[in-house]
């Protein structure tokens, strides 16, 4: 880059001092002892002579190079000594020149003069006449261009300041004693758009701002009384309205205050004005912003996260507390998440999560904070609420939020959410409190189904601790052997004898005894254990099928349960399929229990695994048939090989619109041809009236309760109670 005034800039500390610089002096005469003999008078140090003999050979000389003394004969062979003055003229050349003339004219001295010759001497002169004129032209030369050099080198500092202030990439400017512009750089019309001239004799802070004004008006008034100071400051200067499309923005600066000091009487300096430099800083505090809003925000949804919740549940604490008044706190947690991350991956989930944040959000009003506290859990704060039936409105009005459904990637997905809802000051004081007491009653919608929402109760906190104790040791329970399998038969009344067993899965605690699967199963699930835990079953029940099988009981089969979660492996089917030939047992003796439930959700996947499940010859029985809404539509399109019928309806024999349910059922298995098993028979009346419906296998504490496998094979060998009627 070429900066103006910068070749000068360097030259002049390569210059050497001009009185130490050699002068060149030319002597022009005719006389040829004149032109030998002057150099020899007219010598000293650091002068060189060249001669000419006539008008043509000293322009010739002065063609050839530049000398700082002409001494100049005036009556020459070929013409005048004003000649030569002349071309110096017309070539405007600054050569000092001393006119020798025996001329008595005063005409010829003027005419000399005012060709530009600096000095005339007459003939004859003294050689020391000469001299003293040759001595006063070297020096008047020599102070000519000394004050020449100086002149360029302050030319050359002033354009390389202007050059380094105007193409400055900061704003730089100074301010009067008002506070008024009186220079300011053209960065500005870069900057904020403002024509330089427009702003000269303006209010600096006219610039600034109307949330930043106050703070320059006190720094610039401070100025003042206290001028010995700078400062630094970061403001926000407003930029021209942009006409064309009639908004205006701001620009962030970083601004250094220099105070100007005038040289008051006496020497003291008072306030005069300021020099500024504002930096552009828009780029810095983006950068801020972007690291500030990444701290307190989640990424995927940008809500705010777990920091900037808390932070605003304790000021709307403060506030409460302040007013005597109440908030609620909102946890929600989006039901089967991790079977959409899990089956369809990671950005399916992240679109499950963005569609609810988003649904949640709409249902919100702008007061109220919505946060994203973990991977499929949302926070909620209401900071002032009525009553809790303001709460409970919330959480209405976020289940009919997601009733619509949500259109993921592999179709639409109809999102529920479970809300738990903790409130000030009565389930507690504290941020602490309230989230786990809001989080508390969200699992309990978990473990009661799911979808729904309700209110912190003190008890749930006990039910709580003990669910945080069962998760804990079920992640050993395996590992320890405390898991067993018990069998419960399943007789036909009309072989009168155990045609099957289903498995059913026992937590030995070591403390608390035998734990129903209804308890732990749920939480294996959320906990991921289900696949640990339902490949041990399938091994534990295929062994022991295998070795019944082996003492002779071959026409015995088994039916165990599956999770929903089982069908979300990819591997499920060659799990089944693997385990039950490695125990060498026919396909057909093992049935695998699956609720409506779990067929009507439509888990992605599950009917094909199911398909290619009856296609290898495992059985299908379906849970609780009946107690859905879709029973027959996916009847139609699964392979199914068998319905149980649920225990609410057994349960219930006998009732108006029972048996009409009871006898539907049976007719679709017979029409779908598919076998029946009655489950929950606790009578023998209801044995009968099932029998008498058209129902020959059952199960239940009528004929026996699952028991150890041992007792079960017992079992095989003796009739079942028998069934009157
Ligand atoms: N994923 C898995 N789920 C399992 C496994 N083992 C069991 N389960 C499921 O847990 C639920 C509770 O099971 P459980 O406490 O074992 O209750 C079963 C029977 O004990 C009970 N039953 C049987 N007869 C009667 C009766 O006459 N009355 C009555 N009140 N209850 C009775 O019913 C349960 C069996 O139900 P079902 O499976 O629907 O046939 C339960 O949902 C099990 O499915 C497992 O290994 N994996």
């Amino acid at each position: 880059m070429v900066i103006p005034g910068e070749v000068f800039f360097h030259n002049q500390l390569a210059e050497t001092p001009a009185d130490a610089q050699t002068a060149r002096i030319l002597i022009v005469d005719d006389d040829v002892s004149l032109r030998r003999t002057l150099p020899h008078i007219l010598a000293a140090p650091h002068r060189e002579f060249d001669t000419a003999d006539c008008v043509h050979a000293a322009i010739a000389q002065l063609e050839a190079g530049i000398f700082d003394l002409i001494v100049l004969d005036y009556r020459l062979p070929d013409a005048t000594g004003l000649a030569v003055l002349d071309w110096l003229s017309e070539h405007e050349r600054d050569e000092a020149v001393i006119m020798i003339s025996g001329e008595d004219a005063i005409d010829a001295v003027i005419g000399a003069l005012r060709r530009g010759a600096d000095d005339y001497v007459r003939k004859p002169y003294h050689v020391a006449q000469l001299q003293r004129a040759v001595q006063n032209a070297l020096h008047k030369r020599m102070l000519e261009r000394a004050n020449r050099a100086m002149g360029e080198r302050l030319r050359a500092s002033e354009r390389l300041h202007r050059f380094l202030v105007e193409s400055s990439p900061d704003l730089i400017f100074t301010l009067d004693a008002q506070g008024r512009f009186n220079y300011v750089n053209p960065r500005i019309e870069e900057l904020l758009g403002f024509r330089r001239n427009h702003l000269l004799n303006q209010p600096f802070a006219s610039l600034v701002l109307p949330e930043d004004s106050d703070r320059i008006a006190s720094v610039l008034q401070a100025q003042h009384t206290r001028p010995d100071t700078s400062f630094t400051l970061e403001l926000r200067l407003r930029k021209a309205t942009d006409t064309a499309a009639g908004v205006s923005g701001h620009l962030a600066v970083a601004l250094q205050g220099i105070p100007m000091l005038g040289r008051g009487e006496g020497g003291e300096g008072g306030y005069v004005g300021l020099y500024g430099i504002a930096r552009d800083i828009s780029e810095r505090k983006r950068a801020e912003e972007i690291i500030s809003f990444q701290a307190y925000h989640d990424q995927l949804t940008r809500l705010p996260n777990r920091v900037l919740f808390r932070d605003r549940l304790d000021l709307a604490l403060t506030q409460a507390r302040r007013r005597s008044g109440s908030l609620a706190v909102l946890y929600v947690d989006i039901d089967r998440f991790k079977l959409v991350n899990d089956t369809y991956g990671h950005s399916e989930g992240d679109a499950l999560i963005r569609g609810v944040a988003a649904r949640l959000s709409a249902t919100l009003r702008r007061s109220d904070t919505l946060a994203r506290v973990g991977g499929d859990e949302f926070t909620i704060l209401l900071p002032d609420i009525g009553g809790v039936e303001d709460a409970e409105h919330t959480a209405r009005k976020i289940q009919t939020s997601l009733e619509a459904p949500l259109a993921l990637t592999h179709g639409d997905f109809r999102a529920t959410v479970s809300v738990g809802i903790a409130i000030y000051p009565a389930d507690g004081e504290t941020c602490e409190t309230l989230m786990q007491h809001a989080d508390i009653a969200m699992y309990q919608v978990k473990r009661s189904g799911k979808n729904g929402y309700r209110f912190f109760a003190p008890e749930l906190n006990t039910r709580h601790q003990g669910r945080i104790a069962i998760e804990n040791d079920l992640r050993v329970a395996l590992k320890l052997g405390q898991l067993e399998l018990h069998y419960q038969p399943q007789v036909s009344l009309s072989q009168r004898r155990v045609v099957g067993v289903e498995a059913l899965l026992r937590w030995n605690h070591p403390d608390d005894g035998l734990i129903s699967p209804a308890i732990f199963i749920p939480i294996a699930e959320e906990l991921g254990l289900i696949g640990e835990i339902s490949r041990w079953v399938l091994e534990q029940a295929c062994a022991q099928l295998a070795a019944w099988q082996k003492r002779g009981h071959d026409n015995v089969k088994m039916s165990l349960n599956l999770a929903a979660y089982d069908f979300d492996r990819g591997d499920i089917v060659a799990e089944v399929t693997d385990c039950i030939a490695r125990h060498g047992l026919p396909p057909g003796q093992i049935t695998l229990e699956i609720t409506e439930h779990m067929m009507m959700q439509d888990t992605p996947g599950v009917t094909a695994k199911v398909r290619r499940l009856r296609e290898a010859g495992v059985g299908i029985a379906i849970d609780d048939f009946g107690t859905g809404y879709s029973a027959l539509a996916y009847l139609q399109k699964l392979p199914i090989s068998a319905l149980k019928i649920d225990r609410s309806f057994v349960k219930d024999l006998g009732g108006l619109m029972t048996n009409p349910i009871i006898s539907a059922i049976i007719g679709i298995a017979r029409g779908f041809d598919l076998d029946l098993i009655a489950e929950g028979v606790e009578h023998a009346q209801q044995a009968a009236m099932l029998r008498a419906l058209g129902c020959d296998v059952m199960q239940g504490y009528y004929f026996a309760r699952p028991v150890q496998a041992d007792d079960a094979e017992a079992l095989f060998s003796m009739p079942p109670r028998s069934v009157s009627g």
